[in-house]
Protein backbone atom coordinates (compact mmCIF):
# COMPACT_ATOMS: atom_id res chain seq x y z
CA UNK A 1 0.00 0.00 0.00
CA UNK A 2 1.19 3.69 -0.94
CA UNK A 3 1.33 6.75 1.50
CA UNK A 4 -1.63 7.68 0.34
CA UNK A 5 -3.35 4.56 1.46
CA UNK A 6 -1.94 4.18 4.38
CA UNK A 7 -2.71 7.81 5.26
CA UNK A 8 -6.52 6.84 4.45
CA UNK A 9 -6.35 4.02 6.74
CA UNK A 10 -5.12 6.35 9.45
CA UNK A 11 -7.66 8.53 8.86
CA UNK A 12 -11.08 5.73 8.66
CA UNK A 13 -9.16 4.15 12.37
CA UNK A 14 -9.58 7.58 13.85
CA UNK A 15 -12.77 8.30 12.46
CA UNK A 16 -14.63 5.07 13.80
CA UNK A 17 -12.42 6.08 17.31
CA UNK A 18 -13.73 9.53 17.40
CA UNK A 19 -17.39 8.82 16.09
CA UNK A 20 -19.08 7.37 19.22
CA UNK A 21 -18.33 10.77 21.19
CA UNK A 22 -18.36 13.03 18.02
CA UNK A 23 -20.98 11.89 15.79
CA UNK A 24 -18.35 13.20 12.95
CA UNK A 25 -20.58 11.07 9.83
CA UNK A 26 -24.34 10.02 9.56
CA UNK A 27 -24.20 6.53 10.85
CA UNK A 28 -25.20 4.68 7.96
CA UNK A 29 -22.17 5.88 6.16
CA UNK A 30 -19.83 4.33 8.55
CA UNK A 31 -19.75 1.14 7.45
CA UNK A 32 -19.06 2.94 3.69
CA UNK A 33 -16.38 5.11 4.60
CA UNK A 34 -14.17 4.71 1.60
CA UNK A 35 -17.09 4.85 -1.06
CA UNK A 36 -19.42 7.22 0.86
CA UNK A 37 -16.83 9.61 1.70
CA UNK A 38 -13.45 8.71 0.37
CA UNK A 39 -14.29 8.29 -3.14
CA UNK A 40 -16.50 10.88 -3.17
CA UNK A 41 -13.96 13.47 -2.10
CA UNK A 42 -11.26 12.03 -4.08
CA UNK A 43 -13.40 12.79 -7.42
CA UNK A 44 -12.37 16.08 -7.04
CA UNK A 45 -8.52 15.38 -7.79
CA UNK A 46 -9.35 15.87 -11.24
CA UNK A 47 -10.64 19.14 -10.93
CA UNK A 48 -7.46 20.45 -9.46
CA UNK A 49 -4.96 22.18 -11.38
CA UNK A 50 -1.46 21.42 -10.51
CA UNK A 51 -1.10 24.94 -9.98
CA UNK A 52 -3.58 25.11 -7.16
CA UNK A 53 -1.82 26.09 -3.91
CA UNK A 54 -4.29 27.09 -1.46
CA UNK A 55 -7.70 25.07 -0.94
CA UNK A 56 -10.55 26.70 1.37
CA UNK A 57 -13.22 24.36 2.73
CA UNK A 58 -16.11 25.71 4.12
CA UNK A 59 -18.00 23.22 6.67
CA UNK A 60 -15.47 20.79 7.28
CA UNK A 61 -17.43 18.66 9.16
CA UNK A 62 -15.44 15.26 9.61
CA UNK A 63 -12.96 16.89 6.78
CA UNK A 64 -14.71 16.07 3.91
CA UNK A 65 -13.55 16.66 1.19
CA UNK A 66 -10.87 18.55 2.54
CA UNK A 67 -8.95 15.93 4.65
CA UNK A 68 -8.51 13.30 1.92
CA UNK A 69 -7.59 15.61 -0.65
CA UNK A 70 -4.57 17.08 1.50
CA UNK A 71 -3.95 13.51 2.19
CA UNK A 72 -3.34 13.18 -1.41
CA UNK A 73 -2.08 16.50 -1.86
CA UNK A 74 1.54 15.39 -0.17
CA UNK A 75 3.90 16.80 -1.82
CA UNK A 76 2.25 19.14 -4.01
CA UNK A 77 2.86 22.26 -1.47
CA UNK A 78 -0.81 22.39 -1.32
CA UNK A 79 -2.37 24.34 2.21
CA UNK A 80 -5.40 23.45 3.13
CA UNK A 81 -7.76 25.54 5.33
CA UNK A 82 -10.53 24.14 7.04
CA UNK A 83 -13.54 26.23 8.30
CA UNK A 84 -16.03 24.47 11.05
CA UNK A 85 -17.62 26.15 13.81
CA UNK A 86 -17.95 23.15 16.04
CA UNK A 87 -15.29 22.91 18.89
CA UNK A 88 -15.39 19.15 19.04
CA UNK A 89 -15.18 18.89 15.06
CA UNK A 90 -12.23 20.92 15.07
CA UNK A 91 -10.59 19.15 17.72
CA UNK A 92 -10.90 16.01 16.11
CA UNK A 93 -9.65 17.89 12.17
CA UNK A 94 -6.89 19.31 13.93
CA UNK A 95 -5.92 15.46 16.13
CA UNK A 96 -6.09 14.40 12.36
CA UNK A 97 -3.89 17.09 10.64
CA UNK A 98 -1.56 16.49 13.30
CA UNK A 99 -0.86 13.18 13.57
CA UNK A 100 -0.68 12.63 9.07
CA UNK A 101 1.46 15.92 8.88
CA UNK A 102 -0.93 17.24 6.44
CA UNK A 103 -0.61 20.85 4.94
CA UNK A 104 -3.48 21.73 6.92
CA UNK A 105 -4.91 25.05 9.05
CA UNK A 106 -8.47 24.56 11.05
CA UNK A 107 -10.30 27.98 11.68
CA UNK A 108 -12.46 27.13 14.59
CA UNK A 109 -15.57 29.76 13.65
CA UNK A 110 -18.43 29.55 10.75
CA UNK A 111 -17.57 31.24 7.51
CA UNK A 112 -19.42 34.46 7.95
CA UNK A 113 -17.37 35.09 11.05
CA UNK A 114 -13.92 35.47 9.38
CA UNK A 115 -12.47 38.55 7.53
CA UNK A 116 -11.33 37.03 4.47
CA UNK A 117 -7.78 38.65 4.87
CA UNK A 118 -7.42 36.42 7.80
CA UNK A 119 -6.77 33.93 4.53
CA UNK A 120 -4.87 33.79 1.72
CA UNK A 121 -6.72 34.34 -1.61
CA UNK A 122 -8.39 30.53 -2.42
CA UNK A 123 -7.42 29.09 -5.73
CA UNK A 124 -9.93 26.69 -5.07
CA UNK A 125 -13.08 26.67 -2.55
CA UNK A 126 -14.65 23.28 -2.02
CA UNK A 127 -18.09 22.81 0.33
CA UNK A 128 -19.69 19.82 0.63
CA UNK A 129 -23.33 19.60 1.97
CA UNK A 130 -23.04 22.82 3.79
CA UNK A 131 -25.88 24.73 2.14
CA UNK A 132 -27.96 25.42 -0.27
CA UNK A 133 -26.21 27.21 -3.70
CA UNK A 134 -28.03 30.77 -2.72
CA UNK A 135 -26.29 30.54 0.76
CA UNK A 136 -23.14 29.11 -0.20
CA UNK A 137 -22.69 32.08 -2.35
CA UNK A 138 -23.30 34.39 -0.22
CA UNK A 139 -20.48 33.04 2.54
CA UNK A 140 -18.48 32.42 -0.91
CA UNK A 141 -18.00 35.73 -2.02
CA UNK A 142 -15.59 37.82 0.67
CA UNK A 143 -12.81 34.73 -0.17
CA UNK A 144 -13.59 34.77 -4.16
CA UNK A 145 -10.85 36.50 -6.56
CA UNK A 146 -10.64 36.71 -10.27
CA UNK A 147 -8.39 32.91 -10.35
CA UNK A 148 -10.80 31.31 -7.29
CA UNK A 149 -13.08 28.46 -8.74
CA UNK A 150 -15.15 26.99 -6.50
CA UNK A 151 -15.64 22.94 -6.68
CA UNK A 152 -18.64 22.11 -5.24
CA UNK A 153 -20.31 18.96 -3.93
CA UNK A 154 -24.58 19.13 -5.23
CA UNK A 155 -26.96 16.23 -5.41
CA UNK A 156 -30.05 16.26 -7.71
CA UNK A 157 -31.49 19.24 -5.74
CA UNK A 158 -28.31 21.32 -7.89
CA UNK A 159 -30.92 22.54 -11.29
CA UNK A 160 -33.67 23.96 -9.23
CA UNK A 161 -30.38 25.95 -6.56
CA UNK A 162 -28.82 26.96 -9.98
CA UNK A 163 -32.01 28.89 -10.82
CA UNK A 164 -32.55 30.65 -7.70
CA UNK A 165 -28.82 31.49 -7.36
CA UNK A 166 -29.07 32.75 -10.86
CA UNK A 167 -31.86 35.77 -9.98
CA UNK A 168 -29.21 36.98 -7.73
CA UNK A 169 -25.63 36.02 -8.84
CA UNK A 170 -23.61 36.41 -11.65
CA UNK A 171 -21.31 33.62 -12.56
CA UNK A 172 -19.73 30.82 -14.61
CA UNK A 173 -20.27 27.20 -13.99
CA UNK A 174 -19.61 23.67 -15.70
CA UNK A 175 -21.53 21.02 -14.51
CA UNK A 176 -19.87 17.46 -14.21
CA UNK A 177 -21.85 14.26 -13.19
CA UNK A 178 -20.70 12.57 -9.95
CA UNK A 179 -18.98 9.40 -10.09
CA UNK A 180 -20.33 8.32 -6.90
CA UNK A 181 -23.70 9.60 -6.34
CA UNK A 182 -26.41 9.00 -9.02
CA UNK A 183 -28.11 11.93 -10.06
CA UNK A 184 -25.27 14.24 -7.86
CA UNK A 185 -23.12 16.24 -9.58
CA UNK A 186 -19.88 18.31 -8.99
CA UNK A 187 -20.11 22.25 -9.91
CA UNK A 188 -17.27 24.41 -10.71
CA UNK A 189 -18.13 28.08 -10.44
CA UNK A 190 -15.80 31.11 -11.52
CA UNK A 191 -16.54 34.71 -11.78
CA UNK A 192 -18.80 35.01 -8.75
CA UNK A 193 -20.41 38.44 -8.65
CA UNK A 194 -23.69 39.81 -6.99
CA UNK A 195 -25.91 41.58 -8.62
CA UNK A 196 -26.93 44.63 -7.58
CA UNK A 197 -30.18 45.40 -6.14
CA UNK A 198 -32.18 47.49 -8.69
C1 LIG B 1 -23.75 18.49 7.08
S1 LIG B 1 -22.17 18.88 7.70
C2 LIG B 1 -21.14 18.48 6.32
C3 LIG B 1 -19.76 18.17 6.77
C4 LIG B 1 -18.80 17.72 5.64
N1 LIG B 1 -18.55 18.79 4.70
C5 LIG B 1 -19.32 16.50 4.93
O1 LIG B 1 -19.71 16.60 3.76
O2 LIG B 1 -19.33 15.42 5.55
C6 LIG B 1 -22.10 20.67 7.69
C7 LIG B 1 -21.02 21.22 8.59
O3 LIG B 1 -20.97 22.64 8.40
C8 LIG B 1 -20.78 23.27 9.64
N2 LIG B 1 -21.32 24.64 9.51
C9 LIG B 1 -22.59 25.06 9.72
N3 LIG B 1 -22.71 26.39 9.43
C10 LIG B 1 -21.47 26.81 9.02
C11 LIG B 1 -20.95 28.05 8.58
N4 LIG B 1 -21.70 29.15 8.50
N5 LIG B 1 -19.64 28.11 8.24
C12 LIG B 1 -18.86 27.00 8.29
N6 LIG B 1 -19.32 25.80 8.71
C13 LIG B 1 -20.60 25.70 9.07
C14 LIG B 1 -21.49 22.37 10.66
O4 LIG B 1 -20.94 22.50 11.95
C15 LIG B 1 -21.25 20.98 10.07
O5 LIG B 1 -20.12 20.37 10.63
Amino acid sequence: MDEVGRDLESYSALLRKWQPVQNLVSRETLSAIWERHFADSLQLVRHFKPADRSILDLGSGGGFPALPLAIASKGFDRHFILVEPTTRKVSFLRTVARELDLDVNVIGRRSDQIDSRETPVPDVITSRALAALPQLCAWMEPFFSEKTRAVLHKGREHVDELQETSALWYFDVVINKSDTDPGGVILTITNLKRKSAS
